[in-house]
């Protein structure tokens, strides 16, 4: 409760009412009517007092009146300034101790014959004067109201100036309580979860006329779909174009057979990957391409034994929730190939990928993948690693490290780490190499003809940009408004709008 509140319902509870507002002290101080006001009106919506206005009116000083009070009236100034004596001052002499006030003292001081002509200039002509002035000025800074015609004649003089105020009558509601209950606004969580909305006091709706309630906000962008469009617009500007990324279903042959993923890896398994129930299946693969592909893994070629295992048609054909965007560039790299005369590219793709996941505050069963890929004559690893710091430079990551790894459809493979400045160390933040021959050949991509590519997940750089510590809430529907506000996105375009 506020300390205005609560001395308001201390002192009527005291004294029955309050028969002026203006009376009120806190720690000897008088307290601010417009603070008064505000708490006034809402005890009377909750019919605890109810209150009258009480219009004053009071007197203050100017600020000339308070320079009178301070260093005496002009009049009286060039009194002052006038030696004793018949001999007197010159008018340059008495201007220059006087100042400012000069002019408009000489006139007054000589009408109220308190100085008189002298041979040097002006000479006092009484013992003594008396400021009234400034003793009127003082006694109606201190709160007294003097004779009309003198309050009137001093404003016109600017040395005063009239104020209104307000103050208020209070007296006691038909509900006067001190103990007055906090008053909740919305119902939260927190009091669903611990029970408390039963005896919570709720603050009555105010559908008066006039009275305009707070305008939703809404419309923003999701967190993601701005880091998506950052990383779009970074892709862009490096002369990558975009692959078409439309379907989240592919059959197991472009998501894992194209890419030399062996039918027994364990990242086929159920356990890992959504398969589809119905229809469960899909043919739409180039056969002979499919025949190559049969090929290279159970019996190898281009310089590879391959797996040298059964290759099922029957695994291939399954259809599944793509489980990365690698997926996409199977295909687009296999329509690459099929062209008449081979072209370079440099593509991208950004969009969701989906694993049987256990979800958790890091883990969740549907995130989003970024994917560079670089098709060209004659690339190295040199190119690879040199693409991927210009990349991340700007991303606004210039520090990164890369350490060997495994991909089943490249080789060499390089895990990305980043310098974390917040945690104090390198984080892992994607994965890349250069596909295999065993991957490119069968497509028909020439032999000289090498692939680069990498891939990283949004959700990670989102939740440290956007301040989640929970990935659930990033893809759930309890979006941190304020995160959203406080970072607006500079660009939009119509393509955002397709998903989320
Ligand atoms: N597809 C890999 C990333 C990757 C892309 C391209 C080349 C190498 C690795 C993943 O899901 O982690």
């Amino acid at each position: 409760m506020s300390a205005i509140q609560d001395l308001i319902l201390t002192t009527i509870d005291a004294h029955g009412a309050i028969e002026d507002t203006a009376a009120l002290r806190i720690n000897g101080q008088p307290v601010d009517q417009l603070q008064v006001i505000g708490v006034l009106n809402s005890l009377t919506a909750r019919e605890v007092v109810s209150f009258t206005i009480l219009d004053a009116e009071y007197w203050l000083l100017s600020e000339e009146g308070n320079k009178v009070v301070e260093h005496g009236s002009p009049e009286v100034m060039v009194f002052n300034a006038i030696p004793e004596g018949e001999d007197g001052i010159s008018i340059p002499e008495l201007q220059k101790l006087v100042g400012e006030s000069y002019k408009f003292g000489q006139g007054a001081a000589f009408k109220n014959k308190w100085i008189k002509k002298s041979a040097a200039g002006f000479a006092r002509a009484t013992d003594s004067v008396v400021d009234s002035t400034r003793n009127e000025l003082i006694a109606i800074r201190d709160g007294k109201v003097l004779a009309e015609k003198i309050m009137t004649d001093y404003k016109k003089k600017k040395l005063i100036d009239k104020k209104k105020t307000s103050s208020y009558n209070v007296v006691k509601g038909p509900k006067f309580t001190t103990t007055l209950a906090k008053e909740e606004t919305d119902i939260s969580q927190e009091m669903i979860l611990s029970g408390e909305w039963k005896t919570a006091q709720f603050k009555k709706y105010n559908f008066a006329p006039g009275v305009t309630g707070v305008v939703p906000r809404g419309g923003y962008l999701h967190p993601l779909m701005k880091v998506r469009e950052e990383f779009r617009q970074i892709f862009l500007e490096l002369g990558f174009t975009e692959m078409p990324t439309n379907k989240f279903v592919d059959s197991s042959f472009w998501n894992f057979d194209a890419l030399f993923q062996p039918q027994q890896h364990p990242a086929r398994d159920a356990h890992d990957t959504f398969f589809l129930k119905d229809p469960a299946t899909d043919r739409k693969y180039p056969r002979d391409y499919l025949e190559r592909v049969k090929k290279v893994h159970s019996e190898g070629g281009y310089g590879s034994i391959g797996y040298v295992m059964d290759w099922k048609e029957e695994e291939a054909e399954k259809l599944l929730l793509r489980t990365h965007t690698t997926a996409i560039s199977s295909n687009m790299l296999y329509q690459l190939a099929q062209e008449k005369e081979f072209r370079p590219v440099k593509y991208f793709s950004i969009d969701r990928v989906f694993r049987n996941e256990t979800t958790d505050a890091t883990h969740l069963a549907e995130f989003h993948q970024l994917e560079g890929v670089v098709a060209d004559r004659g690339l190295t690893l040199g190119d690879l690693i040199g693409t991927l710091h210009s990349f991340f430079q700007k991303l606004g990551i210039p520090k990164i490290k890369f350490k060997p790894a495994f991909n089943p459809y490249t080789e060499p493979s390089m895990e990305i780490f980043s310098w974390h400045d917040g945690l104090g160390k390198w984080v892992e933040i994607g994965n890349s190499g250069m596909f295999r021959p065993e991957m490119l050949r069968p497509m028909g991509l020439p032999e000289d003809v090498s692939v680069i590519a990498w891939g990283l997940g949004v959700e990670r750089p989102t939740m440290i940009k956007y301040g989640y510590d929970d990935i659930r809430e990033l893809l759930g529907h309890k979006v941190n408004i304020d995160m959203v506000q406080k970072n607006p996105i500079c660009r939009l375009d119509k393509k955002m709008g397709r998903e989320l």
